[in-house]
């Protein structure tokens, strides 16, 4: 069944900020991932671990309650998070490997 134009304008409209909220999100981990290359290359250059699991584990705690207070499922604020992080470890590990072929 073809949408009322009422829906369709409805649609639409919810279309549009879920393109902006999309394109805010792309940003935001542009951002990010500015800030987490930098603490992979200060990471690399002391000779320090990619994973810091502790502080993972402090991350997580914190934005499963945040996700709480937001209505957001904090299992997949969790998931959102892990596949995140493990992006970054790859990242971290590159860098730290790059760097020792240069010592
Ligand atoms: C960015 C860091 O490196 C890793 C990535 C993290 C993240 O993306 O939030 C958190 C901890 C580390 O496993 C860090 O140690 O702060």
């Amino acid at each position: 069944m073809a949408p009322t134009s009422d829906a369709s304008a409805e649609l639409l409209s919810l279309r549009k900020s879920i393109d902006n909220i999309d394109a805010a999100l792309i940003h935001l981990l542009a951002e990010r991932f500015k800030c987490t290359q930098t603490v992979g290359r200060l990471k690399a250059a002391h000779q320090l671990p990619a994973a810091d699991p502790e502080r993972e584990r402090r991350q997580i705690d914190r934005l499963r309650g945040i996700a709480e207070e937001s209505e957001l499922d904090p299992a997949f604020a969790e998931k959102w998070f892990n596949f995140v992080v493990a992006e970054v470890i790859h990242h971290h590990e590159r860098i730290a490997g790059e760097s020792e072929g240069t010592r």
